[in-house]
């Protein structure tokens, strides 16, 4: 058993979509511990692929809550077993997969508030939860309340001002109003709704945590600029909601301490504070320190993109939230369904299953492709909404094959373009100090991060784990633990180390990706306006 020292320290966890992993970061800000379950491999009793279950209809996805219950068990056991010392922890803070909702039965925080340290969580909560299968972010089945939502407001642009986005078929609101409609039984029989973010605190808490302003922004409910539930949006998708939802509360708080469960099980300090959690998205940010100007690349099960805001300016494409590290300013997101599962796909089908072949496929083929470019969404994108894989050869032709190493640049140059020509679209522009910041699974791979610098013309850093949800959400925990003092989180996180320098942009990379950016915007609305065109 390997014994871990004496050192004060901070825990980060995050609760994403194919796993929970947790780091520990100490006084001087290193992460000195890290640990992870994966769902598939190491819960296969819930039978998850990629850690959901994707339903018949092909647009209903979700994932079991126990699972997500029982993997904080196994990883706090591993943990113990490993000889890790909980009563260093002055405050833990954590992160969720984003928009995830979990329904909690009538009487459930009675149990959740007299757990016996002698037994596991997942043998007390089996009877806590009103819905056992909770939505996830890649559910896209609520076309319907979706429109009836934008129709209540005032349509898309009204909505996307008062909550930061036009409805969104995987945000909270929408998922709830589904679950009213078609379930009004489980619906009733709810006492709390909670994020995938502030279930995760509350198991901590041994209480309901509250939902925090930045994960809160991806729910259509809240107007990001009062901070407040929007009343008109609430009452659109169910009754009696404000009061399952509870006050949300600013990102920095701190929402109490850990419960008597964590103490008298694991050892934690009887005082160790918990802070609010947050979306993953949001925790990225503060983890990887991003500053204005910058741009923040996540490349995990989702692809996203996100930037630092001053002001809101929310657009039909696109989403605003609350910055979770500084109350006055925003966070732009841009959310691409079709990330790492799809490159796994390809992966797959053209390099035998291995990323090292992958890779040689991106070092042996031309920055440019020759001129062939690809999409590929095997699920519905979200931007834009365009699904199946199409294919272009230089003259513009569509093609129903590449060779396999060509198909695999077509996938990457394709991923990226889109990214930047989508971020364009949102005022964003690449300046002389522009970095970019890259994290998620995918930033380990160091030919895959070479093409986001070529398509982007810009530098891309790396921080020393890709985990930076976790490395965030222990940054905020030590945020938390200056609370009251007004100090600013950069100030807290100043000593931290910087980010690695990962990739530079090849000579002339630039000139070629002018031209090709310009067809594939092209080539993506035609894509687009055949899917819109209604059947013959
Ligand atoms: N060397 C690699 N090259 C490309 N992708 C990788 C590599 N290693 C891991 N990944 C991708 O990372 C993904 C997981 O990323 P991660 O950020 O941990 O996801 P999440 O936080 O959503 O659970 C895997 O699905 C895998 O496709
Ligand atoms: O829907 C979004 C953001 O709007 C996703 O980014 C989820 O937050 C899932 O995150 P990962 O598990 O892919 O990190």
């Amino acid at each position: 058993m390997a014994e871990h020292t004496a050192r004060h320290c901070c825990l980060g966890w995050d609760f994403s979509t194919q796993q929970v992993k947790v780091v520990a970061v100490d006084a001087e800000l290193n992460v000195f511990y890290e640990e992870s379950v994966h769902f598939d491999r190491d819960l296969p009793e819930f039978r998850t692929q990629g850690g959901v279950h994707v339903h018949e209809d092909g647009l209903t996805v979700t994932s079991p809550v126990l699972m997500w219950v029982q993997a904080l068990d196994v990883i706090l056991e591993k943990m113990k077993a490993s000889g890790f010392d909980f009563s260093q922890v002055l405050a833990l803070s954590g992160a969720g997969q984003q928009h995830g909702s979990v329904y909690w039965k009538a009487g459930a925080s009675q149990l959740l508030t007299s757990l016996t340290p002698d037994l596991l969580l997942c043998e007390q909560l089996q009877a806590c939860f009103s819905i056992s299968d909770s939505p996830v972010w890649m559910d896209s089945s609520t076309a319907v309340q979706c429109r009836q939502l934008e129709a209540a407001v005032g349509g898309a642009q009204a909505l996307s001002s008062l909550t930061g986005s036009r409805a969104y078929e995987r945000f909270t609101g929408n998922q709830i109003a589904k679950i009213y409609q078609e379930n009004p039984g489980a619906y009733s029989s709810t006492e709390r709704i909670s994020l995938v973010s502030s279930f995760a605190a509350s198991l901590f808490l041994g209480s309901y945590s509250p939902i925090d302003h930045s994960d809160g922004s991806g729910m259509n409910l809240l107007q990001i600029q009062d901070k407040v539930w929007s009343q008109a949006c609430l009452g659109a998708c169910a009754p009696g909601l404000e009061e399952k939802l509870g006050w949300p509360v600013p990102s920095c708080s701190v929402v109490g301490t850990v419960s008597s469960y964590f103490v008298q099980r694991y050892g934690f300090p009887a005082g160790c504070k918990v802070v609010a959690f947050t979306g993953d998205n949001p925790a990225s940010l503060a983890g990887m320190r991003l500053e204005e100007g910058d741009i923040a690349v996540s490349l995990g099960t989702s692809d996203t993109l996100f930037l630092w805001l001053q002001e809101p300016t929310p657009a039909l494409e696109g989403h605003i939230f609350c910055n979770p590290v500084d109350p006055e300013h925003y966070m732009a997101l841009l959310c691409f369904k079709n990330g790492s599962l799809m490159r796994e796909k390809i992966r797959d089908e053209s390099a035998s299953c291995s990323w090292s072949k992958f890779s040689e496929a991106l070092r042996s083929t031309e920055t440019g492709n020759d001129g062939n470019l690809g999409f590929y969404f095997d699920v519905m994108e979200i931007t834009p909404e365009i699904t199946g894989r199409h294919r272009f050869n230089a003259e513009n032709h569509e093609v129903s094959a590449f060779p396999w190493d060509v198909e695999i640049r077509a996938l990457i140059e394709g991923q990226f373009m889109a990214k930047k020509i989508h971020a364009e679209a949102l005022g964003y522009r690449v300046m002389p100090k522009t970095k970019i910041l890259a994290t998620g699974g995918a930033s380990h791979n160091r030919d895959i991060l070479q093409v986001l610098a070529d398509v982007f013309g810009a530098p891309v850093y790396v921080i020393d784990t890709a985990n930076s949800a976790c490395v965030g959400s222990a940054y905020r925990a030590f945020h938390g633990l200056a609370a009251g003092t007004d100090m600013p989180f950069s100030e807290v996180v100043r000593l931290a180390p910087n980010p690695r320098l990962a990739a530079t942009p090849t000579q002339g990379a630039s000139q070629v990706y002018e031209a090709l950016l310009q067809r594939y915007a092209v080539l993506e609305q035609r894509v687009l306006t055949r899917a819109r065109r209604p059947p013959e």
